[in-house]
């Protein structure tokens, strides 16, 4: 391949990086010997053999764990408990030592069981279709401790400046790597939500997945650069291409929050998963944390979290920014979110089903009450000294909070003015009980995003009765355009440049007005630099985005006039089509 050439894929980590390609293919072959006639195989011996490998792969899940806890924190860590679960799991190990029984080898009745719930796994919706990357990462660990198969690349030693390109890569290797040498991650399969995509991420490692375009072409030693941002794997990028990319993601890092050229305070702040990714938000400069997915908390384990792990992660978070607002979102699952515990019912379409605030309403109003008394008694953390003396709240009027800092909750999916006063209801009956119990607490500042049509349309019901909103522009894209958010066949329709989707923030921030709720946004728009001065023409008081485009949106806020800004949104709600939008904002088709 001679270049430049552009390939595209699904940008994962949005930051850019260049160097030089070297494809990592795995290490070992572990192409399996042919079956054997069973009467020849001792099933003794394969039990035996079976065994040995468990414990093996079992030493180095552990070891794998240890390393990306000291590298990314123990909340990403976390994914190799899953995996040694699965060297655990009696539906998995019973299925080997039955066909073992049979006469089958270890390493092909391994084989055969592991793909067949990778199977099963890659027969299911969103983020349950990635944990099929997880068992493929258990199976080959089993299969290179059976065939004494060398371990793969060490990649934690990979040259600086390496772009590397594999078919796929396993939680574990992505683990491994030094963020210091690694300049980029361009892979083949993967989306962005899976535990590899995730992993790259905390590591602030430029990635690219999902590269189905001639990838395989690129060879060992090519110029390769990496931009996250666009999701592009540009080969051969030349000297002005390299220059702008670099420069685009070399934005300072701004610690102190932004105005606009005329004065207008605009918060920016980090959406974050995990407890692990907070430090590296307060290191791009985040004010504070827009969004903490407390759904994440609940993910990869096979019970939910209790009050005190909840509220000593909440309280975590809020020591990392003592003087901004932590805003924790009540448990988002549902749709593409699943959590085999909670047995969340089958549902046709679960992205119009049971998710979100009508969980926690309904069927999981007991994980809804242990989480607010979590957040309520958090929310006294740092009051009147550490921990100690917390005020009892009083809900949205709480004037002894500062004005920026602190704790704040927000609901998840709502549609219907009844969720947000019932929610408010099961907050007020929570802080009762904690004052009965005598358990210092506080009421924190409460919102709700706006993810649907309807909260949009509500939106000066909403904001009357809350204190803040925060627009999910991931979901409302969807739901404005009838587009399923995981689905590339329609990736096209969602999009929030869409005018429908456009007009439905811009009645959102209209609807708050005049009350005197605050309106941010915490969707994947916000943290998009070539629309930070549309988003600020929306009135938006707060933008919150990966931690990556942090510096590179506060450098942007700093050039916007909010006069100007206002007239550029006022002539996109003008625009009709997507094209027409693209155009006036002088973005290329
Ligand atoms: C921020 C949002 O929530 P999530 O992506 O977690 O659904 C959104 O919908 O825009
Ligand atoms: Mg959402």
């Amino acid at each position: 391949m001679t270049g430049p050439t552009t390939l595209t894929g699904i940008g994962s980590t949005p930051r850019t990086g260049v160097g030089t390609a070297r494809w990592y293919r795995g290490g070992a072959d572990l192409t399996l010997p042919d079956r054997p006639d069973p009467s020849t195989v001792d099933p003794a011996i394969e039990r035996e053999r079976f065994e040995a490998a468990r414990e093996e792969a079992r030493e180095a899940i552990r070891l794998a764990r240890d390393r990306a806890e000291a590298r990314v924190g123990g909340e990403e860590a976390a994914v190799f408990d899953a995996h040694e679960a699965f060297l655990d799991d009696p539906g998995i190990v019973d299925d080997v030592e039955d066909a073992i029984a049979d006469g089958t080898p270890a390493e092909h009745a391994v084989r055969d069981r592991f793909e067949a719930a990778i199977g099963q796994f890659e027969g299911m919706d969103g983020r349950m279709a990635e944990r099929a990357d997880d068992l493929r990462d258990v199976r080959d660990r089993l299969l290179r401790a059976l065939l004494d198969a060398p371990t793969p690349t060490d990649l934690s030693t990979l040259p600086a400046g390496t772009v590397l390109l594999a078919e796929r890569l396993t939680p574990s290797d992505t683990a491994e790597l030094d963020p210091a040498a690694v300049a980029g991650i361009a892979t083949v399969a993967g989306g962005r939500t899976s535990h590899a995509a995730i992993i790259a991420r905390s590591l602030s490692i430029p990635a690219v997945v999902g590269v189905v375009d001639a990838l395989a072409e690129v060879a060992d030693g090519t110029e390769v650069l990496v931009d996250g941002e666009a999701g592009e794997v540009v080969v051969e990028p030349g000297e002005k291409r390299r220059a702008a990319a670099l420069r685009k993601d070399d934005a300072p890092v701004v610690p102190e929050p932004v105005s606009t050229a005329d004065g207008r305070a605009i918060e920016v702040a980090a959406n974050v998963g995990s407890g692990a990714e907070v430090p590296p938000a307060s290191d791009r400069g985040a004010d504070g944390i827009g969004l903490f997915r407390s759904e994440f908390l609940f993910l990869d384990r096979e019970s939910p979290p209790d009050e005190e792990e909840q509220y000593e992660a909440v309280v975590a978070a809020l020591e990392a920014f003592p003087d901004d607002r932590i805003v924790v979102r009540t448990l988002d699952v549902g749709g593409d979110k699943q959590v085999p515990y909670l047995d969340l019912p089958e549902e046709p379409n679960p992205f119009l089903g049971r998710r979100g605030i009508r969980l926690s309403l309904e069927e999981h109003a007991d994980l809804f009450e242990t989480q607010l008394r979590a957040l309520l008694r958090a929310a006294a953390h740092g009051r009147d000294g550490n921990g100690g003396g917390g005020s009892e709240g009083d809900g949205a009027s709480d004037d002894d909070r500062d004005d920026r800092g602190g704790l704040a909750v927000m609901f998840p999916m709502v549609s219907r003015v009844e969720e947000v006063e019932a929610a408010l209801d099961r907050v007020e009956s929570v802080a009762a009980d904690l004052a009965a119990e005598g358990v210092d607490h506080a009421v924190p500042e409460l919102g709700a995003m706006v993810e649907t049509p309807a909260a949009s349309y509500l939106a000066d019901a909403l904001a009357a009765r809350l204190d803040f909103l925060s627009v999910g522009t991931n979901d409302l894209a969807g739901y404005v355009m009838a587009a399923d958010r995981e689905s590339d066949a329609v990736a096209d329709y969602h999009d929030p440049l869409h005018p429908a989707v456009l007009r439905a923030i811009d009645r959102t921030t209209a609807g708050a007005e005049g009350t005197d709720a605050w309106v941010g946004m915490c969707g994947e728009m916000a943290g998009d630099p070539e629309l930070t001065e549309l988003s600020v023409g929306f009135g938006l008081d707060e933008l919150s985005m990966s931690a990556v485009t942090i510096p590179a949106v506060k450098e942007r806020v700093r050039e916007v006039d909010s006069a100007e800004a206002r007239e550029l949104a006022e002539a996109v709600l003008r625009c009709e089509t997507r094209a027409e939008v693209r155009d006036v904002l002088g973005l290329d088709e």
